[in-house]
Parts: structure tokens; sequence; C-alpha cells
């Protein structure tokens, strides 16, 4: 008897059961479609692709996507979804980012995706991963270390490693025809590099010594270990848990299967492990010092003790228990300091390079500056501008604000809203559905916002019609410029601003200036016969226009001054 029932209810239930799975799935469905688009009255591009904008977003090719957005669909653009994401914003309007960046900071974190990358390249709750109050904490230590008057104080390190430079440079070109060829960005970058090893963990990697092997193991790894990050997007979104899971055992188990099964894994975690093992070297020893000798002991290690790393371990030795770091936070953050300050400066030097050698009336003018300045400091041969004396150099200045206007090394970075917020506009939005003027606009929880810094520096409502143009003598009359946007740095984008904005500005801008100061006054620069194409990347990369299988270079023609 129960089994004829059975065999008689058996197929009703199941149709039932289906059913009711089946209009729930349809019901979510059509939330989820209803949900995923609360944007469709925002002007946007269209997707190339039915992935959505993703693909747009990180295209190599894509940067005038990005710097046309303000021009094309106003100051904040819908970002379509396509058939699996829900849709994105991509702001660039003034009054937004200063809520967004500043006045409700909170509700707008780094991306999950980003934070838990982050975590996982410094291992550990560095300021690159960690939110809120936290991130306070640790900024409060991490600023302190960055002030003009303690970045002042490294210009003797800075002048050390540019001086190897120039003599690197100078035994490249000596001897042979004006005009060497040289791939400057080869250069620079391992200055770049040495810069911030020396002034920043107090080590040298011999970056000037091709046959240096610590220098090409952790450059490689520095440089490799975020491109192979974004080829890993899918697990971005599970990064953040991974890397907080418990046990140990079993989050080191899920990594060796990834790492068994997909090389890029395997070498994701190879870079990681290189760095780390070179910061926690580095970290014990100090560590050491300062535990056997006190304070006073850090003075006898390579940077005399002047380097953030000394400064940021005896400032948490001496702090009070409540705002101290635990070691691997100081850790996470050292390493961050390091990828900070890399390829940013080195591809914003070798841009710098790039403009003067096409313009050689700038590249006189700049030189005569510098002699002027040397020669009303009444310097000795061979005696260095200081701090003071670089940044009072008003050409020098002005083009390095121009440059990093117009050639934002970091062109977007992305937030996640953590609540609904309302922002107000600079610019209103006319909407597509119905045409009327928005003037402030309800970013739902969960909306991934990409801050289009490149795009607002350069943005024609807000900097005029000549807003791409390259024109240092905008500078030169600053006072007569009223503050663009939020931002830190002349109210211009380039190192965002609130909570996280770059701690590093002044360090790179006085490590810009003061390169280009010893190389403007030794080499003069003329341009090579082939374009440079700079292309999207974690920051901008300049490839050969035609050579661009030869790889990430800035090949320029150098010449020797003479004395
Ligand atoms: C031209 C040079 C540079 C540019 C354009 C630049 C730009 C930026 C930007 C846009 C951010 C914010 C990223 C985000 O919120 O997702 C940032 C963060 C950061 N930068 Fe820089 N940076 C430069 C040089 C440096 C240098 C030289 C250092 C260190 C010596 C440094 C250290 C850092 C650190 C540690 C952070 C993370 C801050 C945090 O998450 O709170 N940067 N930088």
């Amino acid at each position: 008897m129960s089994l004829s029932c059975a065999s008689v209810t058996t197929p009703l239930t199941t149709v039932a059961l289906v059913g009711i799975v089946a209009a729930i799935a349809i019901s979510y469905f059509q939330r989820w479609m209803r949900t995923r688009k609360p944007y469709a009255f925002i002007p946007g591009p269209d997707p190339s692709s039915v992935a959505g904008y993703l693909l747009d977003l990180h295209n190599p090719d894509g940067l005038s996507w990005h710097y046309n957005m303000p021009e094309k669909y106003g100051h904040v653009a819908r970002l379509k979804g396509g058939l699996f994401m829900t849709d994105a914003l991509y702001i660039t309007d003034p009054a937004a980012l200063n809520s967004i960046l500043i006045k409700q900071q909170n509700w707008f974190p780094e991306s999950t995706e980003f934070a838990g990358l982050f975590g996982v390249i410094h291992c550990g709750d560095g300021v690159a991963s960690v939110k809120g109050r936290e991130h306070k904490k640790q900024r409060k230590h991490m600023d302190a270390l960055f002030t003009a008057s303690r970045v002042s104080k490294l210009t003797p390190l800075f002048y050390k490693v540019t001086r190897q430079l120039q003599s690197e440079l100078t035994a490249a070109v000596a001897g042979k025809p004006p005009g060497q060829v040289v791939e400057m960005l080869n250069y620079l970058t391992r200055a770049a590099l040495e810069i911030v090893a020396t002034a920043g963990i107090g080590h040298t990697f011999n970056s000037f010594d091709d046959s240096s092997k610590t220098f090409e193991e952790f450059h490689g790894a520095i440089t490799t270990v975020l491109p192979l990050g974004g080829r890993l997007f899918l697990f971005l979104p599970f990064l953040e848990s991974w890397r907080k899971m418990k046990p140990v055992w079993l989050r080191r188990t899920f990594a060796s299967m990834a790492a068994f099964f997909w090389p890029t894994v395997a070498k994701f975690r190879a870079a990681i492990y290189v760095m780390r093992s070179v910061y926690l070297m580095l970290y014990k020893a100090r560590r050491k010092v300062l535990e056997e000798g006190g304070p006073a002991a850090l003075v006898e290690t390579p940077a005399g003790g002047k380097d953030i790393m000394s400064s940021m371990i005896q400032a948490n030795w001496d702090a009070e228990e409540v705002d101290k770091m635990t070691d691997d936070v100081v850790l996470a953050n050292m390493s961050s300091i390091v990828h900070g300050g890399q390829e940013t400066t080195s591809s914003s030097l070798a841009r710098f390079l790039t403009i003067v050698a096409e313009d050689s009336d700038l590249q006189q003018k700049l030189r005569a500056e510098l002699q002027e300045a040397k020669a009303a400091s009444k310097k000795a041969p061979g005696e260095d501008l200081d701090y003071v004396e670089i940044e009072r150099l008003p050409l020098l200045d002005a083009v390095v604000r121009e440059m990093l206007r117009v050639y934002s090394p970091v062109t977007f970075v992305w937030r996640q809203t953590a609540k609904d917020v309302v922002v107000p506009l600079t610019y209103p939005i006319r909407s597509a559905t119905t045409g009327e003027e928005i003037k402030e606009l309800l970013i739902e929880q969960g909306t991934a916002v990409y801050i289009g810094m490149g795009a607002a520096n350069c943005s024609t409502a807000i900097w005029g019609p000549d807003a791409a143009e390259f024109k240092p003598e905008r500078w030169l009359n600053r006072a007569q410029l009223e503050a663009k946007f939020p931002g830190a740095y002349s109210g211009m984008m380039t190192f965002l601003s609130g909570a996280k904005v770059c701690p590093g500005r002044i360090f790179a801008i006085l490590e810009m200036k003061l390169i280009l100061s010893v190389l403007l006054l030794a080499f003069s620069f003329d341009p090579i016969s082939e374009p440079i194409d700079w292309q999207m990347g974690i920051t901008i990369e300049p490839r050969v226009h035609g050579r661009e299988k030869e790889g990430i270079q800035v090949p320029v023609r150098v010449t020797i001054l003479s004395a």
C-alpha cells in the first residue's frame, strides 16, 4: 500500500517542488534584474561585450575610454554590468568625490577584492587592507613618518642613490658619440627601488649592479606580483575570506592545491615569498638592534637609523600599549611603503624625460633655473641643493605638478558602498529616461564605485578647454588657481585625498625633483624617432610604438653635458 501511494505522490510532489523552486528562482532573477540596474537613468558607455564593463575598464588600450568619460557622459557615468554583473558608477564629479573621499568616507571603503589582494601581497592587515578605526590608527603612525620635516632629512640618502644613477649613466654613454639611445626606464626603476629601499627600509639591493641577484629577485617579485594578482581576478572576491580562514593549515592546503593546479598562483606565491623573506630578515635584525642597544643603537644600522622602517619600529616601540602595532602589521606596512614607492615614481620620472626630450626649450629653461639656483646659493662645485632650495624652484615645481595632473600614474581606484548613501553633485545628471536634472545621487549599498582620477584631472569642465594639454605655466600663477578637487596635492586627484590619501606624496615629489635636478645638470636629452605609447596597467605602462613586443621601456637619447 505504502509503495503504491509513494508511486502516485512522488511525481506530483516532484512537479510541485520543481514548480516552487522555479517560481522562487524566477522571482529572485526578476528582483536581481531589477536591482542590478539601479542606475539605468544615468548615461554611460555600452560595454564592448556581454561580460559588461570590466574588460573595458582594464583594457590596456583603454586610456581614452577613461579620459573621455566626463566629456562624453558627464561626471557620473553608469557602467553597465552586462549579463552577469550589477551596474557600477564611474565618478569624476568634485562634490561627489568630496563626499566619497572625505565627508562620508566611512561608507566608501576599499573594495573587498582589493583589500583582500593587498592583504595577501603584504601578508597582513596593513594600511592597504584595513578600514575605519584600525586604518586611522595605522595611518597616524605612518603619516608621522612622512611629514615634510621628516622627509627633508632623507635628502642625503636620496642624493647618494641619485649620484650612483648619474655615474652609471655617465659610464653607459661616456666615450661614445652624443645622443646615445639609453633605456631610461631601466635606470629609473633601479633608482626608485634603491631610494625606497635605502630611505624606506634602510637596505640596499645593489640595484645598479647588473649581477646583483638580490635586486633581480626582489625587483622581479615586486614588479610581477600585482599583474599576477590581476590575472587571478576570479579569486579576488574570495581572497579576503581566504586570508582570514582558520585553521591556518586549511588555508595553506587550499593555497597549495591552487598553486599545484594553476601556475599563476604558484608564481604569485613565490613572488610574495621573495619579498616577505627580505622584510622579515630586515625587521628581525632591526628589532634585535633595538632590543639589545635601545634606540641609540639604530644609528649603527645601514641608513644611520634615519630610514622609515627604523623610525616606525622605534615609534611603535615607544607607543602606548593601545596604539602599538603587531609585528605582522609593521611588516605589512613596510611592504606597502616599498610597493607604493616603486613604479609610480619611476614611470613618472621616465615620462618627464620624454617631455623634456621633446621640448628642448623647456629643457633649457629648467637647466637655467637650476644653474641660477646653484649660483645664488653659492654652492661649491659638487655641492647639492638642499630640500628647501629644491622646493623653491618655480619652473621645476610647475612642470612636476602639470606632469602629475595630465599623466596621473594611477588611472582609477575602486571603492564599494557599505550602505545606501546620498551624494551631492557639482554637475547635475541629465536623466536618460525622463530628461530631468538630478542634483544629488543615491548610491546603493554594494555598488562598485570607480574614482576616475586621471579623467578628473583632465576634465574640460573643470580645468578649461585646454585641460588635456601639457601647460606648466598654469601653475606659475598658482594663487589664481582655485582648488578644483578635494585632492591633497594642488587640488588634483593624482594622490587621492581623505583617509586613503597617498602618505608618500612628499617623499615622491622630493625624489622626482631631486633626481631631475641632478640629471638635467649632467645630461641633455633628445627623443628617439618613434613615439612612446602609454597603456593602462596597474600604473600606466610605456612601450615604443611599433615595438610593443619588446616590452615596457622608455628609450631616450642621452648626451653628457660638459662641466
Ligand atoms: C608619483 C608617485 C605616487 C603616486 C601617483 C601615488 C599614488 C597613490 C594613490 C592614488 C594611492 C591611493 C590608493 C588607494 O586608495 O587605493 C596611494 C596609496 C599609497 N601610497 Fe602612493 N603614490 C606615489 C608614491 C608613493 C611613494 C613614494 C610611497 C612611499 C614611499 C607611497 C606609499 C603609498 C602607501 C603606503 C599607500 C597606501 C595608503 C593607504 O592605503 O592608506 N606612494 N598612492
